[in-house]
Parts: C-alpha cells; structure tokens; sequence
C-alpha cells in the first residue's frame, strides 16, 4: 500500500483541557469540530492517521476519481459523432495518476491547514477514553498526552473493514478497500469476495482499468437494493466480461508464484487471481477507545438522534458517523455531524435540554431525523443506481400502504438525446394513503445528478398532487417525474 504522510504536528496550544474533545479527524470528526467551533465551544480533535478519514484517502474520494474517466470515455463512445473522436483506450497511468491527486499523494497538510483556519485545534495520536470527559492520547514517540473536556466527548473513530472467516486468509495477505483504492499498478487478475456497493464499485473499476475480475457472491448483487438496479448493475458487469460466482470462500492460499488460490464448496472449481479483494461488509471501530471504561458495551452503542451516547454517567458522550452504524455514508455521517456538533454546542450554552429523557424535537437542527427513513445514496457503478428513502419491500415491512410505479427511463426524450439507445429504469415507492413518495430508485448513465430533487420530494412529504406543479424541463431526463404521474393517475 501507499506511504502516508501525516502533515504539520500538533496545532495545540498549552493547555491540555478543551469544552469537546473530538475523537477521529475523518469527514464526520472534523464536522462535528466544526459545528460545535462555529456554536462558540473550544475544540480539540485527535487523530491517529491522517487528517480527512477513510473518504479522503481510501474510500469516496480515490475511488471515485478511479471510476471517472471510464464513465466519461463511455459517455462519449455512445454519441454519435462524438464517439469518432474517441478511439483510442483509456491511458491506466493517467488516471492513477488523477486519483492520487485527489488524495494529495496521501498527505494531510491541507487538511490540518483547514482545521486551523476553523479554529480547531489537533492533537495527534490514538485516542482512548479513560473516564468522565477525559481522553488520553498515546503519541507517535509513545508519551501519553492526558486531555479534559469541560462539556463532551464525540467519537467519530469511523468503521474498519469485516474480514469473514476463511482458512489461511491473514497469510495469504488479501487486500481490502484501502489497498485496492490505492493501487499503483494493475493486477492481471483480482477475485473480489461480496456483493455489497464496495465489491460493485471496485469490480466496476478494475476490468475498466483492464483487469480479470470475478465477483464471488452469496446471493443477489446489491440485494439491499430494487431489483431494478440490481439486476442491471449485474447484467452490465457480466456483460464488461467480470464474471459471478456463486458461494463463499472457505479457504484461500498464496502460492511460490504470488498468485492466489481460493476454495469454494467441494463440487465448485478453485478460482485462482493475482490478488483476493475482500468486501464483505464494515462494522464500527470501537476496538481499543475506552468504551467499556465508561460503562458502554461496544456492541451495544446506541444514540438518539443528536448522536448522544444512551447510558453514561454524565450524558457526555457522543458517537457520530459510521461508528454508531446509522448509515455507513459521508454525507449522511456529515449531516449527524451537524446536528450533534449544534446540540453539543446548544447544551453548553444551556439553550437545549441536557436531561438524559430529552430527545430533541425531530427536524430540529439538533436531530438527525431523516437518518431513520430519508437516506440519499449513490452507486457509482455503470449503470449508475441512485436512491433514496425506502426500497419496496423496507416500505412494506415497515407498514406502509403501498404503491410501487415503474418506468422506462430510456423512453424519455431527454435521455434519448443524452446517450444513443440510453437504457434505464425508475421506481418510486408511493404511500397510497398520504399520497407522497417513499422512497425513489433511478438507474442509468448520469442519475446521480437526478436524486438531489427526489430527496427534497421524500424530506419534504410533498404530496403528488403537488408535485404535479413541479415541471420538469423539456428535453431532460427529469421528464421522468411527468411520467411516473401520468403512470400513477391513469394505470
Ligand atoms: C471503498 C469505499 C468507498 C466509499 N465511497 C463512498 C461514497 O462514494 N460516498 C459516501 O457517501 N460514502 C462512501 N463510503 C463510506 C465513507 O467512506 C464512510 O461513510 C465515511 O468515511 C465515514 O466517515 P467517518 O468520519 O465516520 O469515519 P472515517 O472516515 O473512517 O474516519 C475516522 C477517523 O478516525 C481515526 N481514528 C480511529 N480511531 C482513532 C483513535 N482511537 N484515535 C484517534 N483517531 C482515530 C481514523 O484514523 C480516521 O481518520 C465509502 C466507503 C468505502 C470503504
Ligand atoms: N457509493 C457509496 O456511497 C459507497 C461506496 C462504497 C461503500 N459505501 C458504504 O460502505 C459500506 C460497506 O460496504 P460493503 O460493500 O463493504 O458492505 P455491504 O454490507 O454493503 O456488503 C457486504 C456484502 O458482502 C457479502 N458477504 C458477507 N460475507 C460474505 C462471505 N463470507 N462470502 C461472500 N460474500 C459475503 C454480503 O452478502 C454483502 O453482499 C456500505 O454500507 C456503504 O454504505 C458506500
């Protein structure tokens, strides 16, 4: 894997006691540092690694700009016209090149120069709480830094990779997201173990940048999601030459020649890969931060809505972002940030309720409401899925009346004029009592840029009488909301 660099050391000043000690500089910590700074509080964050987390380094970003330049060369290659101008392959050099300046070649100066143009002030080490408010840090040259906050404590420690339970795994050095997000030099061959959005991107992204993949899977891909998007995400890889498999690893080895050989049930043929990625899933980091110092049982962390920790002595702890396991998503891990970083800031300055009983209003700035059933995703593979709110069957199970309305994205003008032969789908889940939508799923070239309005249409409960009032635009892709209407009204 790649060198890191962590950049300017401390930015503390003397004293070791702040008003919130932030635990974890990811996208969420610094969030969390930022609001509760901005709310008039002295801040601290301590941070391990690099300043940024996973996403900046390991997981949104570099993945991201991995996957961009195949998207475009597609886009362009299914245009008349334009895809004469587009012959040649994609240069593999260039764009790991482009995704390492996405992560400013692993150094986290930037981002520690943000953090001192916000006022907050960084502690580096690993953090671990070790009573009432108090966290101490063990720094890189071993010393413990002893540090005190006078109103809150948040843990924003992130989630780490789940490895399953295959014979000679650990010998056999497999890779997982950070090392396949970093790669500099393109394996022949990888096997990709699970199903999830992470297995999808990267298999996505390895057989555009001309590697063998196979996907080894338990069950559907993406089988959280509509069928709808499962079923052409899969169709598109199986078509770009990745290949599924069926069943999970029981054993995997590395051989004298470096490449793996990875077990399945006895009737199943070995598959053999330069490299085994694994994906099977993400849980929490609560390993070693002094949870259980304070009374908490890691497995059994659980927050209200502005991120406090239910059952500590104090009511001063906070868990935000993927560790309390709420929606393993930055943006969403941004918003959650926002509202305890308000509410802690709110509470020192005795504007909300610091009772242990009081929740705060739902929809307030201090509640992450729309975590439990307005969660906005994308995955970036090709087609892209875009959804947000509840899939079909959730909506069901959870008691709805409902109603699921299709259509064919690729009937659109607007997508006609997008991409030759477009082809793409769109559902919405409807409550058939307060008429409003659910939860929506598009799938195609370019419905990321689409979810934005369906969010505002799920958040805010528009009704689809309203709705009707909002017109989409003619000829865009978004005509898709008029038909869905007519679809509704009149079938
Ligand atoms: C491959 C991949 C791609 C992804 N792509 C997307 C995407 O496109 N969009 C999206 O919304 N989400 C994406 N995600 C999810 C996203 O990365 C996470 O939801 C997000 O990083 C969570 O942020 P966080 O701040 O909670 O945790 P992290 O980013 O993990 O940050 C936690 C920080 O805490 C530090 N830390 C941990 N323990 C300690 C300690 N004891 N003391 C001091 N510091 C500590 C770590 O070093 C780290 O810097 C992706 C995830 C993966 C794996
Ligand atoms: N674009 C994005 O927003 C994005 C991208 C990547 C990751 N993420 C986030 O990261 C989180 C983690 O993603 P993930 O894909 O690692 O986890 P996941 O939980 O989404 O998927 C894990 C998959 O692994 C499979 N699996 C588990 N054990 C297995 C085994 N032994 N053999 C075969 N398959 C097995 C599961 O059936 C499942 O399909 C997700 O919750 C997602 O929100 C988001």
């Amino acid at each position: 894997m790649t060198d890191t660099t962590a950049g300017p050391t401390d930015t503390t000043s003397d004293t070791d006691t702040w008003d919130l000690i932030v635990i974890g500089a990811g996208a969420v910590g610094e969030n969390v540092a930022d609001y509760a700074t901005k709310g008039g509080l002295r801040v601290a964050i301590v941070e391990a690694e690099l300043v940024g987390g996973e996403c900046s380094y390991w997981a949104c970003m570099p993945s991201k700009a991995l996957l961009r330049s195949s998207t475009v060369l597609l886009a362009a290659q299914r245009v008349a016209g334009a895809s004469a101008a587009v012959t040649g392959e994609l240069d593999v050099a260039a764009v790991l090149e482009r995704r390492t300046s996405f992560t400013s070649e692993w150094n986290d100066a930037s981002q520690v120069e943000w953090l001192q143009g916000a006022g907050i002030d960084l502690v580096r080490g690993w953090g671990r709480i070790v009573g009432d408010r108090r966290v101490d840090v063990t720094q890189a040259d071993g010393t413990v830094r002893h540090l005190t906050a006078t109103h809150a404590v948040a843990v924003c420690t992130g989630s780490v990779p789940t490895m399953p339970p295959i014979d000679g795994l650990a010998e056999a050095k497999p890779w997982t997201s950070r090392e396949a997000t970093s790669v500099t030099e393109m394996p022949g061959s990888v096997a990709i173990v699970g199903g999830g959005v992470v297995a999808s991107e990267l298999a996505t992204i390895y057989r555009s940048l001309g590697s063998e993949v196979t996907v080894i899977i338990r069950s559907r891909l993406l089988g959280t999601l509509e069928d709808i998007a499962s079923e052409a995400v899969q169709s598109s890889l199986t078509e770009s030459g990745v290949r599924f498999v069926t069943g999970s690893p029981s054993s995997v080895t590395r051989g004298d020649d470096g490449r793996v050989t990875i077990a399945l049930g006895e009737d199943d043929a070995p598959i053999e890969a330069d490299e085994i990625i694994i994906a099977t899933g993400r849980h929490p980091a609560t390993s070693d931060i002094g949870l259980e110092d304070v009374g908490v049982t890691p497995k059994d962390l659980h927050v209200d809505d502005s991120m406090r920790v239910s059952g500590v002595h104090g009511d001063w702890l906070y868990a935000v972002g993927d560790i309390n396991g709420r929606a393993l998503l930055t943006h969403q891990g941004k918003y959650q940030a926002r509202a305890a970083g308000l509410a802690i800031a709110a509470r020192a300055a005795g504007t909300l309720s610091s009772a242990p009983s009081a929740r705060p209003e739902p929809w307030s700035d201090y509640a992450a409401t729309a975590d439990h059933e307005h969660v906005p995703s994308v995955v970036f593979t090709e087609p892209e899925v875009a959804t947000v709110g509840l899939t079909s069957t959730a909506a069901t199970e959870a008691g709805y009346p409902v109603r699921v309305v299709d259509y064919d994205l690729g009937a659109i003008a607007g997508s006609a004029v997008h991409a030759d032969g477009y082809t793409g789908a769109v559902r919405a889940v409807i409550d058939t009592e307060r008429r409003i939508i659910l939860g929506m799923t598009f799938v195609g070239q370019d419905v990321s840029e689409m979810l934005h309005a369906a969010t505002i249409a799920v958040v805010g409960e528009v009704t689809l009488e309203k709705l009707w009032h909002a017109v989409p635009a003619y000829p865009t892709m978004n005509e898709v909301w008029l038909r869905l209407l007519e679809t509704e009204r009149y079938s």
